[in-house]
C-alpha cells in the first residue's frame, strides 16, 4: 500500500466516528432534554480528533506533542464517563477524575521526556483513561438494579470498553508479532487494534444508546398518552383498558368501582382562583392514590370526577375507603383557606365482568349525583335505599 493508501486507511475510523458524533449531535438537536446524547457526540468528536491527529503524526512528532494529543483522548474519555453518567443519574465524580487526569498526563510526560519508557508511557497512560471511565460504575452498581437487558448490555458494554483500554496494551504485547515495539509507528498492530477496537465500541454504544433512547421515547409517550397531565392519574381510556385486565382476574373479585365528584368545585376556582383549585385537584387525587393497594386504578375522567377500581373488596368494605377518604381530605386540606371545606360526594357500585364495566361506571356515577342530590360529602352505595338524612356513609336499608 502506498502512504496514501495508508493514510485513508488510517483516516476512515477517525472519520466514522465524526460521523457518528454528528448523527448524535443532531438526536440531541432533537431530544434537548436528553444531555447525555450531548455528551456522547463531544465524546467521540474528540475522540475522532485524537485518533485522526495522532494517526497522521510521525513518532518524532507524537513525542513532541504527546501531552496536548494526549489531553484530548483524556478529554473525550470523560466526556464518554459524563454521558454514561447523565443516562444513570450517577456521578462522575469530577474531582477525582480531574485528579487521576493530572496523573495521567504528568506520567505520559515523564515518561516520553524524562524516562523514555515506552511501555511504562502507554501502560500509565490507559490504565488513567479506563479509571476515568470506571469512575460511575460504582454508583451505578449501588443503586438498584435495572432489570431490562438493554440497560445491562450498555452497562457490561461499557465496562468492557473501559477494561479492554487499561488491557490492550498487554494483549498487543502478547498476541503481537512485534510486542509493543513499533506501537509508535501509525501502521503499527498496536495502533491498528487500538483505531478498530475504538471504533467497534463507538458502533456499539451508538445501537445501543438509539435503541435504549427510542425506547424511553415510546414508553414515555405511551405514559402521556394513558395519563392526565394534571394529576399524573389515568385517563378515562387507559382507565378503561387497564380495567377490563383487572375484571378478568378471577382472583381479584369482588371489585368495586367508586366514582367521586369534589363538592363544589366551582366555587373553589370563582373563590381563590384556577390555580388554586388545580392544586385541589392534586391533592385530592394524592389522596386517592394514597389510600388504595396495588392494583387498584385511580383516574381522573374529567373536571373534577374521579374513579376507582378496587380489589377484593365488597361494597361494604368499598365504603369504609370512602368514608376514610372523606375524613382525610377534610384533615389534609393544605391548599384552602381554613374556613373553607374541602369535601367530595361518592357513588359505589360492584362490578363482575368486564361486560358489565359499562353499566357498573353508570350505576356509580349515578349513586354519585344521588349523594350530591342529598346535601353532598357522603357516599351512596348500590342496592341501598336512602332517607336525606345529615353527612356521613349512608347504607340505612338494603332493597330487596
Ligand atoms: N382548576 C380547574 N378547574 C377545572 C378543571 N376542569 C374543570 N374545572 C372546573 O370545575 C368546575 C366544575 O363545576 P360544576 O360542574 O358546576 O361542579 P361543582 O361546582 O363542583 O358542583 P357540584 O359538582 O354540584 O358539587 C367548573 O368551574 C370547571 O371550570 C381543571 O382542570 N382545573
Amino acid at each position: 500500500m502506498s502512504a496514501a493508501d495508508d493514510r485513508i486507511f488510517l483516516l476512515a475510523p477517525s472519520l466514522a466516528m465524526l460521523f457518528l458524533a454528528g448523527l448524535l449531535g443532531i438526536c440531541w438537536l432533537n431530544q434537548r432534554q436528553q444531555r447525555f446524547l450531548l455528551w456522547l457526540c463531544s465524546a467521540y468528536a474528540l475522540t475522532a480528533l485524537y485518533l485522526g491527529i495522532r494517526s497522521l503524526l510521525s513518532p518524532e512528532d507524537l513525542d513532541h506533542h504527546a501531552t496536548g494529543i494526549g489531553t484530548l483522548y483524556l478529554l473525550g474519555s470523560w466526556c464518554l464517563a459524563r454521558s454514561f453518567a447523565e443516562r444513570r443519574r450517577v456521578s462522575t465524580h469530577p474531582g477525582l477524575a480531574l485528579l487521576i487526569g493530572l496523573v495521567a498526563l504528568a506520567a505520559l510526560f515523564y515518561f516520553t521526556h524524562i524516562d523514555q519508557n515506552f511501555w511504562d508511557r502507554l501502560y500509565s497512560f490507559n490504565l488513567g483513561i479506563a479509571l476515568i471511565l470506571l469512575l460511575p460504575v460504582s454508583d451505578v452498581f449501588k443503586k438498584p438494579r435495572a432489570k431490562d437487558w438493554l440497560n445491562q448490555t450498555l452497562l457490561w458494554s461499557y465496562i468492557t470498553y473501559a477494561l479492554f483500554t487499561m488491557a490492550r496494551p498487554l494483549l498487543v504485547s502478547l498476541w503481537g508479532h512485534t510486542g509493543l515495539g513499533g506501537a509508535m509507528q501509525p501502521n503499527s498492530l498496536y495502533w491498528a487494534t487500538t483505531l478498530m477496537s475504538v471504533l467497534f465500541f463507538a458502533l456499539l454504544f451508538t445501537v445501543l444508546i438509539c435503541a435504549v433512547t427510542m425506547r424511553d421515547i415510546v414508553s414515555q409517550l405511551r405514559s402521556e398518552r394513558d395519563h392526565d397531565a394534571l394529576t399524573k392519574t389515568l385517563n378515562r381510556r387507559a382507565f378503561n383498558e387497564a380495567a377490563r385486565l383487572r375484571l378478568a382476574d378471577q382472583r381479584l373479585h369482588p371489585i368495586a368501582i367508586l366514582a367521586g365528584d369534589i363538592d363544589h368545585f366551582k366555587r373553589i376556582n370563582d373563590g381563590w382562583g384556577h390555580e388554586r383549585g388545580d392544586r385541589v385537584l392534586q391533592l385530592v387525587s394524592a389522596t386517592l392514590q394514597r389510600n388504595v393497594r396495588s392494583p387498584d386504578l385511580v383516574a381522573r375522567f374529567g373536571g373534577e370526577e374521579f374513579v376507582l377500581l378496587l380489589k377484593c373488596i365488597d361494597l361494604a368494605g368499598a365504603g369504609r375507603l370512602a368514608q376514610r377518604i372523606r375524613l382525610e381530605l377534610g384533615a389534609d386540606n393544605t391548599v384552602l383557606p381554613h374556613e373553607a371545606q374541602l369535601t367530595m360526594s361518592f357513588g359505589i357500585s360492584a362490578v363482575k365482568a368486564s361486560a358489565q364495566l359499562d353499566s357498573a361506571l353508570k350505576e356509580a356515577d349515578r349513586l354519585m349525583y344521588s349523594a350530591k342530590n342529598a346535601g353532598r360529602d357522603r357516599a351512596h352505595t348500590a342496592g341501598v335505599l336512602y332517607p336525606d338524612a345529615g353527612p356521613g356513609l349512608q347504607m340505612l336499608a338494603a332493597t330487596p
